[in-house]
């Protein structure tokens, strides 16, 4: 039995807590909002992001940061990825060194281009940054359907030590060294997902789609390699994984957003109408920032940013894709085109 604390009560914090509660652990779960953790601790529901779930009485919810870091073995920051800095400023001064924190949210800070991770281990010096991605939804996890993903640590032990807390028989865990690949992964996905909802909008079909997903994974792919995370890495949960739950799934904020835009709602109007983090917006310039700093094409990814923030037509960003330059597909040919 570990103490953890989950910091960050959005649903994914909430599912994540409910999972860790039934594990057996002390459980934690910590909002940003007082008024949100006094409701969430009443009413034992998250009504807005997880409505008929229950919060075990067990889970103790506070809007205290001080008291919810006492002591904990395991801290695992669920908060939106642009809050990621902000709470580790917060978090610094009340934690022991070489605590262990689990990021669990999806992004690339923008003016940095810094993983998640890389952000946590700088603004809390000696604490030991550690991360859980895959296709998890937190609608499906809270309720309990089966459920995989991969932790990633720079050392075996860690990772293993995690995987034993989050591990359970509805929501099995790999390990991995890999938290760059891991990282970029995650956070990459939603920025197809908001294309591939883009897609569905403007009413394509599911070819469409799997030429999404996998055109994808291979701009995703070829820039993690370029940064030097491991290529296995992005056929495996975090990567083809994620991006498949997050281009199919109901429950995507993406996905539904790109949606929105598809049917001819503008960024903002899609991401109030969606309600809840949309991080693709968020990652997708941070994605084109590292395809130009590290000279990978990522033809996809620039297209999203059209659309998102220079007023491009879906539609034409879509027959952009389409009549680009012949390409050959295999990475190890010999061949060049002319
Ligand atoms: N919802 C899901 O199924 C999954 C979400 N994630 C990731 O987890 C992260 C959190 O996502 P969700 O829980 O879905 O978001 P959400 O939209 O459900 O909730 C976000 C929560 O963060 C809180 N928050 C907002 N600004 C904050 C700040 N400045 N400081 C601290 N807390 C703040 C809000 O009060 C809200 O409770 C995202 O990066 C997301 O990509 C990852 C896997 C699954
Ligand atoms: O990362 C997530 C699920 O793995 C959540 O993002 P979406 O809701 O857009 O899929």
């Amino acid at each position: 039995m570990s103490k953890v604390s989950v910091i960050g009560a959005g649903s994914w914090g909430t599912a994540l807590a409910i999972l860790l509660e039934k594990n057996g652990h002390e459980v934690t779960l910590w909002s940003h909002r007082e008024e949100e953790a006094k409701e969430l601790a009443k009413s034992r529901e998250h009504k807005s992001k997880l409505p008929g779930v229950q919060i075990p009485e067990r889970i103790e919810i506070t809007g205290n940061l001080e008291s919810a870091l006492q002591a904990k073995d395991v801290l695992v920051f669920a908060v939106p990825s642009v809050a990621v800095r902000s709470t580790a400023k917060k978090v610094a001064p009340y934690v022991k060194k070489g605590q262990l924190i689990v990021n669990v949210a999806k992004g690339i800070e923008e003016t940095t281009l810094m993983t998640l991770t890389d952000i946590i281990e700088e603004e809390i010096p000696g604490a030991k940054g550690c991360v859980l991605s895959g296709p998890s939804h937190a609608e499906e996890v809270s309720r309990g359907l089966p459920t995989t993903c991969v932790v990633g640590a720079k050392d075996k032990e860690t990772a293993e030590f995690l995987q034993n807390v989050f591990m359970s028989p509805v929501f099995r865990v790999y390990i991995s060294p890999d938290i760059l690949g891991i990282e970029l992964g995650g956070a990459l996905k939603n920025v197809i997902a908001l294309a591939a909802g883009t897609a569905d909008g403007l009413g394509y079909g599911d070819n469409t789609k799997a030429a999404l997903i996998t055109r994808g994974i291979t701009e995703i792919a070829r820039l993690g390699i370029a940064m030097g995370a491991k290529a296995d890495t992005f056929y495996g949960l975090s990567g083809i994984g994620d991006l498949i739950v997050t281009c199919a799934s109901k429950h995507s904020r993406n996905r539904k957003a790109g949606y929105l835009m598809g049917q001819g709602r503008s960024m903002q109007q899609a991401m109030d109408e969606v309600n809840m983090v949309v991080e693709g917006v968020y990652s997708a310039k941070a994605g084109l920032a590292l395809s130009q700093k590290y000279k990978v094409e990522m033809p996809i990814i620039e297209q999203v940013n059209k659309v998102l923030f220079e007023g491009k037509a879906p539609a034409a960003a879509v027959k952009e894709l389409m009549v680009r330059d012949k390409k050959i597909e295999s990475w190890d040919s010999t061949w060049t085109m002319e």
